[in-house]
C-alpha cells in the first residue's frame, strides 16, 4: 500500500547550527535559536498536519531524542555531510517504505503557516513531479518530490534554480510555488533585521512565535518599540 507524503525535517547538531549568525549572536544563543526553531517545527507538523508521518534526519543523539518526543521517525546519518546528502538518505528511506512523495522542509523557517503547507501538499501531482518553494535568498525552503527520489538534490547557493534545472533536464514536471511565509528562514544577520522589522511592524499583535524568536535573538525582553535587539546584544559587555 503506497503511503502519502512523508514530511522530512533535516536537522544538524544545534552546536554547529546557524554559523552565519556568528557575527551577531553568541554560540549559546545560536544553539538555543536552532533548538527553538527545531522544536517549533516538530510541534507545528505534529499539531497542524498530524495525518502526515514525520521523519527527522540527523547525526545528533540529542536531536534523535527530541524528535521521538514529537512522534517522529528518526534516520541517523553517521555524520553530517550536508543537506543534499541528508535529503538523499531520506528519499531512499521513504521510497523503501512505500511513500509516494516526500516534502523536505528545513528546520529554520521563521513562521510556518498551515494554509501554505496545505496548499503545497494539496497541489495536483500527476505522476512524477517536483514542487519547489524558493527562499528569499534563492535557496530552497520546501521541496516536494514525487516519487521521493525523482531527482538529485542540489541544496546550496541558489538551489531553487538548481532544482528547477535538474527537473527540466530530466523532463520531470515541476512547479515553483512562491509562498510568503515559507520564503523566510533565519540564516543571516539580515534575516534577523527582517524579523525585527516584522515584529515592530505588527507592534503588539505580532505572531507569538515570531516574538519568541525575536526575544531569543535579543539580550533581554525588549518591547517592540525599543532598539534593535541584536544592537543591544552587541553593546552588552
Ligand atoms: N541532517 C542534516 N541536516 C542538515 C545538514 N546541514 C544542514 N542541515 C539542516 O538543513 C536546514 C538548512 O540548514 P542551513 O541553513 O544550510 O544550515 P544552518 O545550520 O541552519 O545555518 P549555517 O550554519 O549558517 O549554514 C537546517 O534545518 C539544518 O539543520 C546536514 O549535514 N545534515
Ligand atoms: O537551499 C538550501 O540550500 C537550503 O534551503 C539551505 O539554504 P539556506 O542556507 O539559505 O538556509
Amino acid at each position: 500500500m503506497s503511503l502519502d507524503t512523508l514530511i522530512v525535517i533535516p536537522v544538524k547538531d544545534f552546536g554547529e547550527a546557524k554559523s552565519r549568525l556568528g557575527q551577531v549572536l553568541a554560540p549559546d544563543r545560536r544553539s538555543a535559536l536552532a533548538r527553538r526553531l527545531c522544536e517549533r517545527t516538530l510541534a507545528f507538523f505534529r499539531e497542524r498536519l498530524p495525518e502526515h508521518d514525520l521523519l527527522v534526519v540527523t547525526a545528533s543523539p540529542v536531536i534523535d531524542d527530541l524528535a521521538r518526543r514529537y512522534d517522529a521517525a528518526v534516520l541517523r546519518e553517521p555524520r553530517p555531510r550536508g543537506l543534499s546528502t541528508a535529503a538523499t538518505l531520506a528519499a531512499e528511506w521513504s521510497r523503501r517504505r512505500g511513500y509516494a512523495a516526500q516534502l523536505l522542509v528545513p528546520a529554520d523557517i521563521a513562521h510556518l503557516d498551515e494554509a501554505e503547507l496545505r496548499e503545497l501538499l494539496g497541489a495536483p501531482r500527476p505522476g512524477p513531479s517536483v514542487l519547489i518553494c524558493p527562499a528569499s535568498d534563492g535557496g530552497t525552503n520546501a521541496l516536494l518530490t514525487s516519487p521521493p527520489d525523482v531527482l538529485p538534490f542540489c541544496f546550496g547557493e541558489r538551489s531553487s534554480e538548481a532544482h528547477r534545472q535538474a527537473a527540466h533536464q530530466r523532463g520531470v514536471p515541476y512547479r515553483i510555488l512562491d509562498l510568503d511565509h515559507l520564503r523566510f528562514d533565519l540564516d543571516t544577520p539580515e534575516d534577523l533585521d527582517t524579523l525585527d522589522t516584522l515584529v515592530r511592524q505588527h507592534s503588539g499583535d505580532a505572531p507569538q512565535e515570531l516574538v519568541k524568536l525575536w526575544n531569543l535573538c535579543s539580550t533581554r525582553h525588549l518591547s517592540p518599540s525599543s532598539m534593535t535587539p541584536w544592537a543591544a546584544w552587541l553593546t552588552t559587555p
